[in-house]
């Protein structure tokens, strides 16, 4: 059987009593450095090309990224190159630190300062790895020959800087394969390289704790990074810094829990792209941050950008759905969360908190429009209808012909089995509910007010071919169905009616809806006018021609007056 899951053993928890961070709650952003042109890059199909580098680097300049790793100098040329030419024309920024990747190789260490020579200031990032598979199938090491590797790569860093005072220096060390490593082990080779970097003695230092790969639950990480918090010497002069990766799918909550358990840098890419299933996505993380209040310290309302640039650069698409950033995730199809997502945005006044439901955050935070949230399909129900007819016509319709209407919808829904955008909604409304037959146009009305009711003139028809009614009632649109059914012999119940003033935007200023009985038959109608008595009077006369026919009955020739 090859799919069996006996071959794989359980990871280890960590035996831990003193557990702190579940109370923790993050407060602030870590400090961000973007690892898109390095642990990103060494995972594309086809590697950046140095345009598109310098591309992702100026965005993320740009997003307020003040450490970035720009590749691994030492391992391609055109890694080298990237560097030389950042600093050599001068294109890094005085307030961002450029960080470099470097095995921890004599020969490599040295060409990797060759690459940031002139640099103002940069982080000299140097690994190993560490742990238990590592040592024994790829190093052939024992514990202190792997150490031992640490800490000659650390003094040569160190070595190296000294000859370089022109260059502000940090120095990151990541025992690679953190999350597969004993904990005594990293903090014992941890101790070691700070020993020769001495933090302590004001050597700015960045220890980076990588999940190389995800291989237990987050709050498993958390447990290894607050436990390396608590062990280390040296603690209150570096910074702890985590950089996990996406094999099990939680590497932004891995990170997310490692800073409430201590960590106070997070290293990433846009997007989370990276090895295998990728780096943890800064984008998420950030976002998460600023969906809770906090500030992210980064710039990301150019979201269309962001996604653009890194598609450009990478050639991976963004899928619909990646948080904050897919083009569907402010999107709802489903009809009960179009009708709460309308609901809450018209109860929503200005500077209040955010509140609606199914949205995290506010699509316009991030370059959206709300156009974009409610969008129909045959999942969508009255309130996502009703909501595009009020957004993008300014049609407010009844409940009652929401619920009609919606249906209308539905059906058109299931037939073409796809998405139905708002002009097409537009047009099956008209269709449907605003269509007037020529001979039951409301040409003018005339309404007489006595004690008793109205009495109600009104011209109908063709323009120049129009018959004049009357009819009597306690309001207008009594008296017309009276003047209907005195010339026509039409009985007409009026079940419901609405009418609207109309906002901004429409040549029309009002709206009204009507739904009755003629001759026993359900019919209903809409209609659009300059004042709301000619829109009811309107949308009475279409909603009878739906039962009569689109010609006047023939009762009508009788005693007609023609109008020329
Ligand atoms: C988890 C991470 O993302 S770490 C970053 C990984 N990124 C990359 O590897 C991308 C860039 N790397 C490269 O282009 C190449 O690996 C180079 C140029 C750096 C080195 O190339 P090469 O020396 O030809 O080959 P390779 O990487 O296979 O070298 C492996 C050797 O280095 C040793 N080694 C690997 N990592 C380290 C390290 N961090 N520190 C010291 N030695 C190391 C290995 O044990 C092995 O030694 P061996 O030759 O005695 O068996
Ligand atoms: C070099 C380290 C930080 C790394 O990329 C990893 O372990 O994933």
């Amino acid at each position: 059987m090859s799919f069996d899951h006996r071959k794989y053993v359980a990871f280890k928890p960590v035996a831990k009593t003193d557990r702190r961070w579940p109370d923790k709650v993050i407060e602030k952003a870590p400090t961000w450095c973007a690892v898109d042109l390095r642990d990103g890059n060494q995972a594309l199909v086809k590697p950046m090309s140095i345009a598109q580098k310098q591309r992702m680097f100026d965005l993320l300049v740009k997003l307020g990224f003040k450490e970035i790793e720009i590749g691994f100098p030492a391992a391609s040329q055109p890694d080298f190159d990237f560097c030389r030419k950042l600093i050599e024309e001068n294109r890094v920024p005085d307030d961002v630190k450029i960080q470099v990747l470097t095995q921890a190789r004599p020969e490599l260490i040295e060409r990797t300062y060759e690459a940031l020579k002139g640099a103002k200031r940069a982080i000299v990032h140097v690994y190993n790895s560490t742990s238990t598979v590592q040592r024994e199938q790829v190093f052939g090491l024992d514990r202190a020959g792997i150490r031992e590797i640490a800490v000659n790569g650390a003094t040569l860093v160190r070595d190296i800087a000294a000859r370089h005072p022109e260059t502000e220096w940090t120095f990151q060390y990541s025992p690679e394969s953190f999350t597969g490593t004993e904990l005594d082990f990293a903090a014992e080779v941890i101790d070691s390289v700070t020993g020769v970097w001495r933090p302590d003695l004001g050597q700015p230092v960045i220890i980076n704790l990588p999940a190389t790969v995800e291989m237990a639950t987050p709050n498993v990480f958390a447990d290894q990074i607050e436990w390396i918090c608590d062990r280390i010497q040296r603690r209150e002069h570096l910074s702890i810094s985590v950089h996990t990766h996406n094999d099990r799918g939680c590497g932004v909550a891995a990170a997310e829990l490692a800073v409430m358990a201590g960590a106070d840098r997070v290293e990433g890419t846009l997007m989370g792209n990276g090895e295998r299933t990728g780096n943890m996505d800064l984008v998420t993380m950030a976002m998460n941050l600023y969906s809770q209040g906090i500030d992210p310290t980064l710039d990301l309302s150019g979201m269309a950008e962001i996604t653009e640039v890194v598609e450009a650069c990478t050639e991976i698409s963004t899928h619909p759905r990646h948080p904050y950033a897919g083009e569907l995730v402010f999107t709802a199809f489903s009809g009960s969360h179009q009708d709460a997502i309308r609901k809450c945005l018209s109860r929503r006044q200005e500077g209040d908190a955010w509140n609606v439901a199914y949205l995290p955050i506010d699509p316009f935070d991030v370059g959206r429009r709300y156009e974009e949230v409610v969008r129909i399909n045959s999942q969508s129900g009255k309130g996502g209808v009703a909501y595009v007819l009020e957004r993008d016509y300014n049609i407010s319709l009844p409940r009652w012909l929401q619920i009609e209407f919606s249906k209308v919808v539905q059906r058109e829904a299931e037939t073409n089995g796809g998405e139905i955008d708002s002009l097409t909604i537009h047009r099956l409304f008209e269709d449907r509910y605003l269509k007037v037959p020529e001979d039951w146009a409301l040409r003018s009305y005339d309404l007489h007010r006595d004690e008793n009711g109205v009495r109600a003139e009104v011209s109908v028809g063709a323009v120049n071919g129009s018959i004049a009614l009357e009819g009597y009632g306690l309001g207008a649109v009594e008296a017309v169905s009276d003047a209907l059914k005195h010339r026509f012999g039409i009985s007409i119940a009026v079940e419901a009616y609405d009418e609207f003033a109309l906002g901004e935007g429409t040549n029309a200023n009002a709206l009204a809806c009507i739904r009755l009985t003629a001759n026993g038959q359900h019919c209903s109608a809409a209609a659009l006018a300059e004042d709301t008595t000619s829109a009811t009077l309107q949308a009475l006369l279409s909603a009878v021609a739906q039962v009569a026919g689109a010609e006047l009955p023939a009762r009508s020739l009788e005693g007609q007056e023609v109008s020329a």
